[in-house]
């Protein structure tokens, strides 16, 4: 559904700044009815990217085709065609304040030209699907985020898009809202057959719809693949290391500054443990403690849900006494826990 191949963004330089590479060679295939995510930090090419793909950012290299088509030579009337096979939501809605959810939802389709009743029947279906029937008559300011969001998303479907584009559009949420928001997205996804791309610098949000994700990073795309294989099995250190901060797995400032490579006698070695799957639930802990008969310090845990299944990281000291920590290792690999060593702490 959506082809990107070498896209390159250079923003010039001005009179006060240098010039900025916000993509740098970004290639990026994504299929038909599929949820793909794009996360990155602040300022890592993410709106610029998402916006390259309905041509309200044009690339200074590189393709991208769209259903078929090649947004970046398309010329004013026949991109704004393309535009309404293509829906966006955004962080902060970009509602009309003067209109109301009824007329917000009916704006593009009376720019398309459509009549009265063809809209009328376009929009009330819409937002019935989005579940705000009863507010059709309410205005912006008389509905809270989550509302309004899903008036953002009724409009965007309103053309009947093949794609619709989610820049950070439930940053601006609480997180039982952005859930709701997320739901109605996964929904649309399943109901409509709309192939979704969202950018987002949280991982809950990759977690709980995403088939797929990219990872970027200054305007590169360093990562992407299955949610569960990217977030559990990171190929590249920066995406390592991201996505150990957004999975809680990351090392405290503490035992980082007090982590040493070569071992003493009277240090502790430092693992990292990531299991998933069945192993999740397994007591290893207590078992490899047994099985040394060693004491094992665990200074952070976490057991997370990644595309339904379970995947936990941990954090240990194990006493380095008549080598346990090389035994350990062993005994854990056998069990078919990934393990780090990351270092030793005296
Ligand atoms: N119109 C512009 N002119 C010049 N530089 C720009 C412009 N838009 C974005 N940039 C720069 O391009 C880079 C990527 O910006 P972009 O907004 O795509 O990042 P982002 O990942 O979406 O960030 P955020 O999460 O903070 O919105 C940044 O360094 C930004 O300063």
């Amino acid at each position: 559904m959506i082809a990107l191949k070498g896209v390159s963004k250079v923003y010039p330089a001005t009179r006060t700044s240098a010039s900025v590479t916000a993509l740098d060679a970004v290639d990026l295939t994504i299929g038909t009815g599929e949820i793909f995510g794009v996360i990155g930090r602040s300022g890592a090419g993410k709106s610029t990217l998402i916006r390259t793909i309905n041509g309200l950012e044009t690339p200074t290299g590189g393709s991208v085709v769209v259903d078929g088509v090649e947004i970046t030579r398309l010329a004013a009337r026949p991109l704004r065609e393309a535009r309404r096979g293509i829906g966006m939501i955004f962080q902060h809605f970009n509602l009309l304040s003067s209109r109301t959810a009824y007329q917000n939802v009916a704006l593009p389709l009376e720019l398309a030209g459509l009549s009265a009743a063809e809209i009328r029947a376009r929009v009330e279906p819409m937002l019935d699907l989005v579940g705000l029937a009863d507010k059709r008559d309410r205005f912006p300011v008389e509905l809270s985020g989550g509302q309004k969001q899903r008036v953002g998303i009724a409009r965007a479907l309103a053309t009947r898009p093949k794609v619709l584009l989610s820049d950070e559009a439930t940053s601006a949420l609480d997180p039982e809202t952005t859930r709701s928001i997320l739901a109605l997205l996964k929904q649309v996804n399943r109901d409509l057959g709309v192939t979704i791309v969202l950018i987002t610098h949280e991982m809950a949000v990759v977690r709980e719809i995403c088939d797929r994700v990219g990872v970027i990073e200054a305007g590169r795309i360093i990562e992407q693949g299955k949610v569960f294989d990217v977030a559990t099995r990171p190929r590249t250190e920066t995406a390592r290391s991201f996505l150990a901060e957004l999975n809680g797995a990351a090392l405290s400032p503490s035992l980082v500054a007090r982590l040493r490579q070569d071992p003493c006698g009277t240090c502790r070695t430092v693992f990292r443990l990531t299991f998933s799957g069945p192993l999740a639930d397994d007591p290893i802990i207590t078992r490899l403690a047994r099985h040394l008969d060693t004491d094992v310090a665990i200074l952070s845990a976490r057991v997370e849900e990644i595309a339904g299944r379970p995947f936990g990281t941990m954090i240990v000291t194990i006493d380095n006494a008549h080598g346990a920590s090389g035994a350990a290792e062993g005994f854990l690999r056998s069990a078919g826990i990934e393990t780090e060593k990351l270092g030793h702490v005296a």
